[in-house]
Order: C-alpha cells, then structure tokens, then sequence
C-alpha cells in the first residue's frame, strides 16, 4: 500500500489511443477490485528499467468506454491500492491556441472544470473533505516529464490551461471561442475529475497532454474528427513511448515523499468530525485515506 514514504510507483493513465505500454518487463494484466465499482480495465503491471510501474487504459482496451461512463473513482481508487504514488496522464486534446500546432506535446499545470455529469469526490455525508485544488498538478513530476522530453528531443510547452468539457460531443464553435477568450490553451474530456480524485487520494498526478487538432475555432483548419485526431495520434506514438521510457528511470532514483505535498493532501482537509463519520463511508475510503482515518 502506497503511504508516501515506500518506493515510488508510477501509474500511466492512457488516452486515447494509448492503449499498452511497450517495452515492460515481468507483466501481467490483473483485476483488481475497489468499493467504488469496476475499473475501465483491468491493470498492467510491470517494470521499466528497474521502476515499478502500473498502467491503465482509460477507456479499456480497444476503446469502449466513452468520457462520461468511465467509473474515475474507481480508476484512482485501483490505482492507490495497487501502490501507484505517482500518476502521469497521457491524452489526446484539442488546441486552443495557434502556436500550439497539432503534435506539440503540453504539460498541463491548470484545469477548467465544465464537467457536469460525474462523480467527482471519495467524500460526502458520513466523511466531507475538502482539498485543495489550487495547483492541481505535480510540479514535481511536471519536472521530470518536462526533463524527459527534453532528453527525448520531443519539443513540448510547459505550463497550459486544460478546459475540460463533458462531451462526447466536440465543441460548438461558439463554445470554442468562448474557451478561447478565457485564455485556455487546450482542451479535452477527461482529467477531470481524475485530477481532483487523485489530489484527494494523495497521488502525484500530472498530464502531458498530445495536441491532435485545433478543435473548430480556427478558420484555415476544418473541424476536428475522431479520425483526424487518431491519425495525429498514430503519427505521435513514438513519442509517446519515448516519453514514458525516459521518464520512468527518473523516479526510481529520488524520494518517494512528494515535496509539493501532494502525498499529505488531505492532512488539513477532513472536517467530519470523528464522532460524525458514517463507519460504511470509512469502510469505502480505506485505501484512498486510511492512512488518517484509521482509529
Ligand atoms: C478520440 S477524440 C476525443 C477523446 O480523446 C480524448 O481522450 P483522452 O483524454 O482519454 O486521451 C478526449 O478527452 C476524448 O475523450
Ligand atoms: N477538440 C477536442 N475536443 C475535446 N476533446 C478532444 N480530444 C482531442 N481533441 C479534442
């Protein structure tokens, strides 16, 4: 069980297109259960030059699970109890800003939330919990997925504003403008709430997001299609690979403690008072925060 101080883990969550990790070594595909329901998939787990790592196709394997029916807390709440301390998204987007042409690679650091139809917290009546979601991303995994890229010769942004919409529809052209002016960089259907859920599991997460088209806004670019966005997608697989190659190694190396905090993030956010808290809620939440709740 990952507590912040065991071995670094680093959980993969593939988009879009991302649907297995090559280069692993001692794998196996395993089920594994959470009280929170059925995982997209079952999970990968293996090693990668000597780092632990366990990855997990967002929509399943050949994509059956649109954005809006994957079971997030049951994804995050796998992860956690798979020992994953660290979880690097990989996912396609949408670009909102000319400069950042289809095949840039971003490293995402702030999200707009627009999802609506989601469970999105661990917590409610029996056990509230509040977290900050201030810097929703690591910056110290930001650091070494920006470090392997760099190594990698993958060119990418660092720092971009992911606008997170409830799909499965694409945009609208006038919501895309509207994104646009809000000074949003990308756009997609997915992080959040994973990246909520993984703050109140206290995991490092961090999403290196793979443009694939300028979604409807952009007036010398047609309108993107699922088939435009595989076909970038097909044509970045590589760097894909290379990204999660290089970054792995930088883990096994450092502390597993996460210096940003994100391995403590619930320490000041329980207010459920002990006497309050619904034993059946507790009993749900063991793997995402027993760590404080145990009696
Ligand atoms: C296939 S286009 C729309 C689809 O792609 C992105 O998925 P992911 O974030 O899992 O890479 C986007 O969010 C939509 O789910
Ligand atoms: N334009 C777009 N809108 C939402 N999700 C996407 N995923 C890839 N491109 C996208």
């Amino acid at each position: 069980m990952a507590d912040g101080h065991s071995k670094p883990v680093l959980g993969i969550i593939g988009g879009s297109g991302v649907y297995e990790i090559d280069g692993l070594t001692n794998t196996r595909w395993e089920t594994v259960e959470s009280p929170f329901g059925a995982t997209s998939d079952q999970l990968l787990f293996g090693e990668l030059d000597g780092q632990p790592l366990v990855f997990l196709p967002r929509h399943g394997r050949g994509h059956p699970r649109p954005p809006s029916d994957l079971n997030y807390r049951a994804n995050i709440d796998a992860l956690k109890r798979a020992g994953v301390t660290e979880i690097l998204s990989v996912s396609a987007v949408g670009s909102l800003k000319e400069e950042l042409a289809p095949g840039t690679f971003v490293i995402v650091d702030q999200f707009i939330d627009r999802t609506f139809a989601r469970q999105k917290s661990f917590f409610g009546t029996g056990c509230v919990a509040h977290v900050s979601m201030a810097h929703p991303v690591c910056g110290r995994l930001g650091d070494a997925c920006a470090a392997a890229l760099t190594e990698a010769g993958i060119p990418y942004a660092r720092g971009g504003t992911y606008l997170v919409m409830e799909g499965p529809q694409f945009s609208t052209k006038a919501e895309s403008e509207l994104y646009r002016q809000w000074g949003c960089d990308v756009i997609g259907m997915t992080n959040m709430p994973e990246a909520k859920l993984a703050r109140e599991a206290e995991m490092c997460y961090a999403t290196v997001a793979m443009v694939t088209d300028y979604d409807c806004w952009h007036p010398d670019h047609d309108a993107v299609t699922v088939d435009a966005v595989i076909k970038v997608l097909l044509e970045n697989a590589d760097k894909a690979r290379s990204l999660v190659k290089t970054v792995a190694p930088k883990l096994r190396d450092r502390a597993a403690p996460c210096d940003k905090g994100c391995h403590t993030a619930l320490e000041h956010a329980l207010i459920t008072a002990p006497t309050a808290r619904d034993p059946a809620v507790l009993a749900q939440l063991d793997a995402v925060a027993g760590r404080l709740l145990k009696a």
